[in-house]
């Protein structure tokens, strides 16, 4: 067995591992990695970088059997569900040098294609190595949970995982999970062909704002997607291409395929983290506000943090990991500012407090402001006038935006430098936004915010009266 001594042993080589090996190993830092599968983890391979290529598939469909309002003819597109995921295939191939294991050797990254376990508080072994490193990140990821409904590990179910393997467009998908995993399949399915049924155990898109929700789920049932709510998975049966699920209440819905997106379990089993001093939680690593868990010499970031799971979360933790273990400086993660966004048609996205929780933390001193799309030009000419802004706003500064339509995840970017940075709503009305784009929405909403303190304001009025009478 050789061992290796290093300044940082990185544990996964997906979103948040290979953020932090990027820049641990360029300022200087002697840097262990270990993957013991693909690299560029889950987001990469079976999560973001898939499903958003399969969504522009879907898109593509789409645009083309509803030309027709454009005045250009609607055609019946030629769906070729295999070439389709050539395309999904080709895409993670187009993105993958970024994480590849040379380009991080170039960095000066040892790269160890292996599974990690903790052997002591300071010792992790993988394959025949034996690592000892003065901090560790653990950034393992998640994988999808399957729950244990009767009957499901008898039928060919996929994940997120097997997914992308499929290659004949299922007759009929059936969609156990309304999150975004669902949603976002289910669209992209419908689109390529697919009759969808999604079934929720509670709300589909519970996480979001009902009313932005229900801008989206509207527009999928529009598009031929049933969804059912309050319909919990309680009994899976059938065979390969005739599944039947059962819900609690004795509904039955019937389908070709099934897809499980009931959520995710952090990849921590295999790590014997007591071995090393780690507790868990009902989610995953327990970590302090510094990510660093019950062993302080070890940090746990991303998906196996156990908190929000997305990509750019993974690669916010990798930055204050970057700061605490490479600098000693205190760093702390936070959650105010962090945006998400759903990719479906119309688009769902989030930063800071949702109305409801804006309405539990500050009361009366909440002013929430809607802006429609049906009122941006950009959105008129383009057909895309479903959903709405809506900024919560506590004295003069938003603490929470929901936008429900079309870029809504573009949009959401400006909101997310705005609360990231403290900034007031007065410094998003004084933006100049160029005529006509979607973003001019951004701007409207802060507009919306300062109407009725300007037109609707009797000292302003006095006021404009008053120099009027006196300019010359
Ligand atoms: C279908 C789907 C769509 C998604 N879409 C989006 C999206 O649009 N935007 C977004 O922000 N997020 C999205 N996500 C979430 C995103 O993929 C994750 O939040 C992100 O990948 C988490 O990064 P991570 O570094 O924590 O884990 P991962 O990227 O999963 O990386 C973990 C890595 O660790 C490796 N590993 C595990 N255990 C060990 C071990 N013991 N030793 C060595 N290596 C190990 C794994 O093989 C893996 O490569 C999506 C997820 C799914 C499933
Ligand atoms: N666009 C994006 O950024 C994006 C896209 C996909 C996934 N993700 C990430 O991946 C995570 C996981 O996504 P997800 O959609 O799997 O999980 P999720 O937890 O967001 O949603 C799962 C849904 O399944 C439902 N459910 C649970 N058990 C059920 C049962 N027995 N029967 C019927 N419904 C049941 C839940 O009520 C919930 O609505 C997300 O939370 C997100 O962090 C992000």
């Amino acid at each position: 067995m050789e061992t290796i001594k290093t300044d940082l042993l990185i544990i996964g080589a997906g979103s948040g591992g290979l953020s932090v090996a990027a820049g641990a190993s360029q300022m200087g830092a002697d840097v262990v990695m270990l993957e013991g599968h693909k690299m560029g983890g889950d987001c990469l391979n079976y999560g973001c970088v898939p499903s958003k290529a399969l969504i522009a598939s879907g898109k593509t469909a789409y645009t083309m059997s509803h030309a027709a309002p454009y005045g250009v003819g609607d055609v019946v597109p030629q769906v070729d569900y295999a070439a389709a995921k050539d395309h999904v295939g080709d895409v993670i191939d187009t993105i993958a040098p970024v994480d590849s294991q040379e380009r991080f050797e170039g960095f000066g990254v040892r790269v160890i294609r292996e599974f990690g376990r903790f052997v002591s508080e300071t010792e992790v072994e993988a394959g025949n190595y034996r690592i000892s490193a003065r901090r560790i990140v653990i950034a393992t990821g998640s994988s999808p949970f399957v729950p244990p409904i009767p009957g499901l590990d008898q039928v060919p179910y996929l994940t997120n995982e097997s997914l992308w393997e499929l290659r004949e467009r299922p007759d009929h998908l059936l969609v156990i999970g309304g999150g975004p995993i669902g949603m976002e399949m289910a669209q992209a399915h419908r689109r390529l062909g697919s009759q969808v049924t999604v079934i929720e155990g509670a709300k589909a898109l519970g996480k979001d704002d009902p009313e932005m929700a229900e801008v989206v789920l509207g527009s999928l049932r529009g598009e031929g997607i049933e969804i059912a709510e309050d319909a919990l998975a309680k009994e899976v049966r059938g065979t390969d291409g005739a599944i039947e699920v059962e819900t609690q209440d004795g509904r039955v819905f019937k389908g070709s395929h099934v897809l499980v997106a009931v959520g995710r379990k952090a990849n921590t089993d295999t790590l014997d983290l007591d071995k090393a001093g780690i507790k868990t939680t009902r989610t995953g690593i327990q970590v302090d506000d510094s990510l660093k868990t019950t062993n302080k010499r070890v940090y746990a970031i991303g998906d196996a943090a156990g908190g929000l799971q997305f990509t750019h979360v993974a690669g916010y933790h990798a930055g204050i990991v970057i700061r605490s273990a490479l600098f000693g400086l205190p760093a702390k993660a936070k959650t105010d500012h962090i945006p998400w966004a759903t990719y479906t048609q119309p688009e769902l996205a989030q930063v800071g407090l949702t109305e409801a929780q804006a309405k539990k933390e500050h009361g009366i001193k909440l002013e929430v402001h809607r802006f429609h799309y049906s009122h941006n030009d950009r959105a008129i000419a383009e057909r895309k006038t479903k959903g709405l802004i809506k900024v919560m706003v506590v004295k003069g500064k938003p603490v929470g935006v929901s936008i429900a339509g079309h870029q809504a995840g573009e949009l959401i970017n400006l909101w997310s430098l705005v609360i990231a940075n403290g900034l007031k709503m007065s410094h998003v009305s004084n933006m100049v936004s160029p005529y006509p784009t979607i973003g001019e929405l951004n701007k409207r909403v802060a507009g919306a915010y300062f109407s009725p303190r300007l037109f609707e304001n009797e000292t302003v009025k006095k006021v404009v009266r008053f120099v009027q009478r006196w300019l010359p």
